[in-house]
């Protein structure tokens, strides 16, 4: 599960009204940083520098430091403080308290700081270059506005610096509830972060600004978590492999799915058979592709065991939609933006099916009244449809946005696919380096493991395809665009750079043959017990 930093703040506090002690978290904090600053200095002796905020996320600082001056270790503490105390402080004296407790137990020198000060002076700049790990610790959960003065040019020189720089909860600069940076941001080696990661890690730019990530834990539970909260997790296996399908020993090739995708026309049918292609391999019992009569031969000498169908018009394909065996349907690859892939999406919404809408059939909704249409559609489908929009499509589409939560600004990719997916009670995969999975509940999966070789002409294709798939054979929307998120990526990945959709849509089927629990279960074998 991931939080964000004013739900960790929340966390923080139901811990503290649950009896348990604010400073005995903020120590093991300390020592977790210690820990993992140690580690950054791969056994060679060197000088720690901390770079210490007004708030606990100093505080975590000073504990460090004490705790790697125990160790033997050269520690320069600097503290930067609040000119005007009382004009700006956070206002929560208790927080203050941990932090000022921090600091009274570090035996060593600090350099102070006001936050008024203009500039980074000699002093300060010559402490940066002679250290080896620089732990920035000015500020986490509770940065309020972008860093200005003082803070920003120190983490200019910060960034520029050739010590490993080790960042406390998250790099100073990054935003843990818009997950964005407004301004400057430190850029880590390692962040250290406490209980569960933020949105923010993951997100871009904090996924690069964090380098690599390690998770602490200081004795925070869930027992502190609010059940309320909508479910953001990191998209991994453990999150879907419960849902995979499972296969019953009897089972029929129609209890597999069978999925029906439209083709694009003569000059484009490739996208629409790739995830056609896709669907069979990973699983479904049956594929049909619709393919209009111009473009059947094309189709037919590219296919096998994909069957097709002639559909020349919106009739024929309603006609084909009445097929009570078909339950997943895919409109959009290669589609056209035109008339006819309006038609024929909001065919397949009123339709009784499983729905992916990717590519066209998100590009061809030009106007408000159009949007409308699809908007109502999808309100009124009867199962959850999936839409898979990469950010130009997903600007078409939805437009500017209000998630309901306007102090959140700028709100990012995570905030934009949870509104999108409510506003139209659709499943939503806002595609990219960072892909974000949002459910019409509020869930959502932020997509961690795709390489930058995905991004290639046709992936798309076939990420509608798998997931479809996956779809068709009885995995709820949700589950199913996360499994497939995670299995095209893992895909992308196992392939290497660099890789064509075609070997993407090949490689699919091994993923998901790794994953799925039928493979270990080994069905056919008779066990014969002699005696
Ligand atoms: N469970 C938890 O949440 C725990 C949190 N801990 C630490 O506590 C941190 C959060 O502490 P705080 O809530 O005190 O917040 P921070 O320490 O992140 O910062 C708050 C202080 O910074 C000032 N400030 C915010 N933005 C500023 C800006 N742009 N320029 C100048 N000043 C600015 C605020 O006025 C306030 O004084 C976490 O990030 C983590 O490091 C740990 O001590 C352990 C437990
Ligand atoms: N930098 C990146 N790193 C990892 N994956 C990426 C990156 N950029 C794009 N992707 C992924 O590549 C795929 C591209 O899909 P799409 O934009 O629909 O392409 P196409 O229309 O050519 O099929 C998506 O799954 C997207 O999440
Ligand atoms: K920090």
């Amino acid at each position: 599960m991931l939080l964000s930093a004013a739900q960790m703040q929340r966390v923080d506090a139901t811990a503290v009204e649950q009896g348990i002690n604010s400073f005995e978290l903020m120590c093991s904090a300390g020592q977790a940083v210690a820990d993992t600053a140690v580690e950054l200095l791969q056994n060679r002796s060197g000088t720690f520098l901390v770079l210490a905020g007004p708030g606990n996320n100093g505080g975590d600082g000073a504990i460090a430091a004490q705790e790697l001056a125990g160790r033997g270790y050269q520690v320069v503490v600097v503290r930067f403080l609040v000119e005007a105390e009382a004009g700006m402080a956070s206002g929560n004296e208790a927080e203050l308290r941990d932090a000022d407790r921090a600091f009274a137990q570090w035996r060593g020198v600090t350099f102070a700081y006001t936050l008024q000060q203009e500039q980074v002076d000699q002093q300060l700049r010559e402490m940066i270059d002679q250290s080896d790990v620089i732990i920035d610790a000015l500020f986490g959960a509770g940065l309020k506005r972008p860093l200005q003065g003082l803070v920003a040019q120190l983490v200019e020189q910060v960034n520029m610096a050739c010590a490993k720089v080790l960042a406390v909860d998250v790099p100073s600069g990054l935003n843990g509830n818009t997950h964005g940076v407004d301004g400057v941001c430190i850029k880590a080696d390692t962040t250290v972060t406490f209980f569960l990661h933020k949105p923010a890690h993951f997100l871009y730019p904090g996924r690069e600004l964090c380098g690599r990530k390690t998770l602490a834990q200081i004795g925070l539970s869930k027992a502190q978590l609010n059940p309320d909260w909508p479910l953001c997790v990191l998209n991994e296996p453990d999150f879907f492999l419960p849902a995979l399908p499972v296969l019953g020993q009897e089972g029929h090739k129609f209890d597999r799915g069978h999925v029906l995708v439209r083709s694009g026309p003569l000059q484009s049918t490739g996208a629409s058979r790739l995830s056609a292609q896709t669907a069979l391999e990973c699983g479904a019992g049956l594929v049909t592709l619709a393919s209009s009569n111009e473009a059947l031969s094309v189709n037919a000498a590219h296919l096998t065991a994909v069957m097709l169908k002639p559909c020349d018009n919106i009739s024929q394909w309603q006609l084909i939609l009445q097929d009570q065996r078909i339950n997943t349907v895919i409109v959009g690859p290669g589609n056209g933006v035109d008339a006819a892939t309006r038609g024929c999406s909001l065919a397949a919404l009123q339709a009784d099916k499983h729905c992916v809408l990717d590519a066209d059939a998100l590009s061809c909704w030009t106007n408000t009244s159009d949007r409308e249409q699809l908007f109502e559609a999808l309100l009124a489908a009867r199962y959850t449809a999936i839409l898979t929009p990469h950010t130009g499509e997903f600007e078409r589409l939805f437009g500017e946005l209000s998630d309901g939560n306007d102090q959140v600004q700028p709100r990012s990719r995570l905030h934009l696919a949870c509104a999108a997916a409510r506003l139209v009670k659709a499943v939503v995969v806002f595609k990219g380096a960072d892909t974000v999975i949002a459910a019409p509940d509020g869930r959502s999966a932020i997509n961690a493991n795709a390489p930058p070789w995905l991004a290639t002409a046709g992936a798309g294709d076939v990420l509608a395809g798998v997931i479809a798939s996956l779809s068709a054979q009885g995995m709820s929307a949700f589950e199913a665009a996360c499994a497939g998120v995670w299995m095209h990526g893992q895909a992308a990945m196992e392939l290497g750079y660099p890789m064509s959709a075609e070997h993407l849509a090949t490689r699919l089927p091994q993923v998901v043959h790794a994953l799925s629990p039928v493979n270990k279960k080994g069905f056919g074998e008779t066990e014969l017990v002699k005696r």
